[in-house]
């Protein structure tokens, strides 16, 4: 567990940079801070593995303050990973992830069977581990990144922006990968960005901050958006928050109708889905014959918003319903959909 209390940092030249936090990390979870820029986010994480110390106030790290700790030995606790993942240039990317088992006294040998057991880890083919960092694509060098911040088998992670640096699909792959190892290494993560979407995406938590360093809400991802806190949040967290409120929303009550494809003709006015040998959804056929590209598929027991996606960007108006294997289960209309939302207004 990480616990701010009352932690204000005031730089030399008079910056507030973090005014008054009060907020407790919970062990084992991921919780993000995000908030426009210069809001103290980095400061915030930096007080934890004492790279800044506070003005005022106390970080504890399992209950200990964080001041009373050497920071060497403090940071052998926790990992960080930084935008464009901070390699070594002039040392491998094997050598690069066993820096910090051989900082901590571990033989060259077994530092790089650890190593190499990370790179698998994070998803790294074992050849790329003779590479230098300049070899690998921006996507890679992260998943390095986050290997290198593993190796001593920190309980603690500290990730600042560290997807920022790649593309949008990238960074995409890279949430669900670092969302993957989560639920295997149970971490208690505090995580960076400016992104909102990222935040609520991957977070348990997430704390907004404003301007002056000031925390404006701190919940999970569905109360900020269905509940922010206040005009500051509201904005921030942005647009289509009623939408996007919905991925955090069972679909249960949402009826699945015709599990075949000839019922689901007769009720879309002409329009059949068009299924291979295995039963996957292909596309569909118009009422005048022309075959068209499906909307999106809405696999089943996934969040209410993708099942309100299907039916809404189905050609036919049905939503195409898939199971865990990609065949077809059946359809679903939007205002179905709608009507369960609205039923349990309550
Ligand atoms: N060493 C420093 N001396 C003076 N002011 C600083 C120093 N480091 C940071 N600041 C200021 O403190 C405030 C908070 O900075 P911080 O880096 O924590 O913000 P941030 O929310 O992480 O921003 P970004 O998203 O842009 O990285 C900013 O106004 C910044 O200019």
């Amino acid at each position: 567990m990480i616990e701010f209390r009352g932690v204000t940092k005031r730089f030399d030249d008079g910056t507030i940079a973090v005014n008054g936090l009060d907020l407790v990390v919970e062990a084992g979870t991921i919780t993000v801070f995000v908030g426009p820029s210069g809001c103290g986010k980095t400061t915030s994480l930096r007080m934890v593995n004492r790279m800044i110390d506070p003005t005022s106030g106390t970080v504890l790290v399992d209950g200990r303050d964080v001041l009373t700790v050497d920071p060497p030995k403090l940071r052998l606790g926790i990992g960080y990973v930084i935008q464009q993942a901070g390699l070594f240039p002039h040392r491998t990317v094997l050598d690069n992830v066993a820096t910090v088992p051989l900082l901590s006294g571990w033989a060259k040998s077994r530092a790089r069977t650890r190593a190499a057991e990370l790179l698998e880890l994070v998803g790294l083919p074992a050849e790329l581990g003779r590479r230098y960092p300049v070899q690998l694509s921006g996507g890679q060098q992260q998943r390095v990144g986050v290997a290198r911040a593993l190796a001593a088998d920190p309980p603690v992670l500290l990730m600042d922006e560290p997807f920022s640096a790649v593309d949008p699909v990238v960074r995409e792959g890279l949430q669900d990968e670092l969302l993957r190892l989560q639920a295997e290494l149970d971490k208690t993560i505090v995580f960076v960005t400016h992104d909102i979407d990222e935040a609520v995406r991957i977070g348990e938590k997430v704390a907004v901050f404003r301007e002056g360093g000031i925390l404006a809400q701190y919940a999970p991802p569905a109360e900020l958006l269905s509940r922010p806190a206040d005009d500051f949040v509201a904005g921030f967290v942005g647009k289509d928050r009623g939408y996007r409120s919905l991925s955090f929303v069972d679909a249960s009550g949402v009826e699945v109708g015709a599990a075949d494809t000839a019922e689901a003709s007769a009720a879309s006015g002409g329009w059949e889905l068009l299924v291979d040998g295995e039963n996957r959804p292909q596309g569909w056929s118009a009422p005048d014959g022309a075959v068209v590209p499906g909307g999106s598929l809405y696999g089943e027991g996934g969040p209410i918003r993708g099942a309100l996606d299907a039916a809404l960007s189905s050609p036919s108006g049905l939503g195409v319903v898939v199971d865990a294997n990609g065949r077809f289960v059946g359809v679903v209309k939007a205002h179905q959909v709608l009507d369960v939302i609205e039923s349990r207004r309550g």
